[in-house]
């Protein structure tokens, strides 16, 4: 009989302060073993989102993320064996993460168009949290046309960060109201942003990185379309509206032009890896 267990050593905001290394790995483990095959495998947070339908939205399919558990297994003999089953609802990174700790909390990185959203949309409607985008936010303001937005624009247009006084405060007030767990998508971008909320003693308990080659990225960033009806991404090539009234009615972001998506890149890549010193220990990285 296959037997599953899950070990995970979150750090509280109490221990972490006590040590001088903030962060200590999360580890998630699973073993299985049946009669004709002795496997042991790991389910690391990267198999639990690299088994979702990654970019999805891109090939005309998308399937419920509760529904359709199946995950990877690396078999003792190197090789990779694709499974269905409920179990790994008990033991992915994030649900154990989530067992008798206290409410969750999630980082999610990547390049534009590396699949945030759709990660971040199935993970939340899974863990019930609150979903919180600092590019979705800042496009909130730019449309309200408030001062924040005003401000804004203009480093959106440029594919540049916005200023940390703008998004930190935004961030922090979003945070304060979600005391059920959140999934903080798109930032921190910056050491600084990462340290205004060490700062404060908030800490995820996982951070997963994406990492998608860049021509791959900047051939999804200039096929995207939105429909401003449904919210649904297309793709103009591989994944092209149904009709040709959905067609008519579709959206480009303004900074999802060839141009814009490279500086964008360039601003990701020129700033990841302050991120990635921070989380390191907590960083499940799901390249593609
Ligand atoms: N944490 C952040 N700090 C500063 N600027 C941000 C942050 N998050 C988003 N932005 C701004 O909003 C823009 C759009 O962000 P987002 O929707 O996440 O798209 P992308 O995947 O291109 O980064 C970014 O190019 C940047 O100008």
């Amino acid at each position: 009989m296959a037997s599953v267990a899950c070990a995970v050593s979150p750090v509280s905001a109490q221990s972490a302060a006590a040590t001088p290394v903030r962060y200590q790995q999360a580890s998630v483990s699973s073993s299985s073993s049946t009669a004709s095959t002795s496997a042991s495998f790991k389910v690391a947070a990267s198999a639990f989102v690299a088994q979702q339908p990654f970019g999805s939205q891109f090939h005309g399919r998308r399937e419920s993320f509760g529904a359709a558990l199946s995950y990877s297994v690396v078999l003792d003999n190197g090789l990779v064996e694709s499974r269905r089953s409920s179990r790994v609802a008990k033991c992915s990174p994030v649900r154990a993460l989530q067992d008798g700790a206290a409410p969750l909390r999630v980082m999610i990185s990547g390049a534009p168009a590396s699949g945030k959203g759709t990660q971040c949309e199935m993970i939340v409607e899974q863990y019930n949290l609150a979903h919180i985008a600092t590019g979705d936010l800042l496009r909130a303001e730019v449309a309200a046309g408030t001062d924040a937005g005003k401000l804004a624009q203009d480093y959106m247009q440029k594919g540049q960060l916005v200023p940390n006084d703008v998004v930190v405060t935004m961030v922090k007030k979003k945070l304060s109201e979600a005391p059920n767990g959140w999934l903080l998508d798109g930032y921190p971008r910056s050491l600084t942003q990462a340290e205004a909320l060490e700062a404060l003693n908030i800490h995820p308990q996982i951070f997963i990185l994406l990492e998608v080659p860049d021509e791959i990225l900047v051939q999804r960033v200039v096929g995207r379309r939105l429909d401003p009806v449904t919210g649904k991404i297309y793709h103009l090539m591989y994944s092209p509206p149904e009709t040709p009234e959905i067609a008519a009615r579709l959206t480009q972001r303004e900074d999802d032009t060839e141009e814009k998506v490279k500086l964008r890149l360039k601003t990701h890549s020129a700033n990841v890896q302050s991120v990635i010193d921070i989380y390191k220990p907590v960083m499940k990285v799901v390249s593609f």
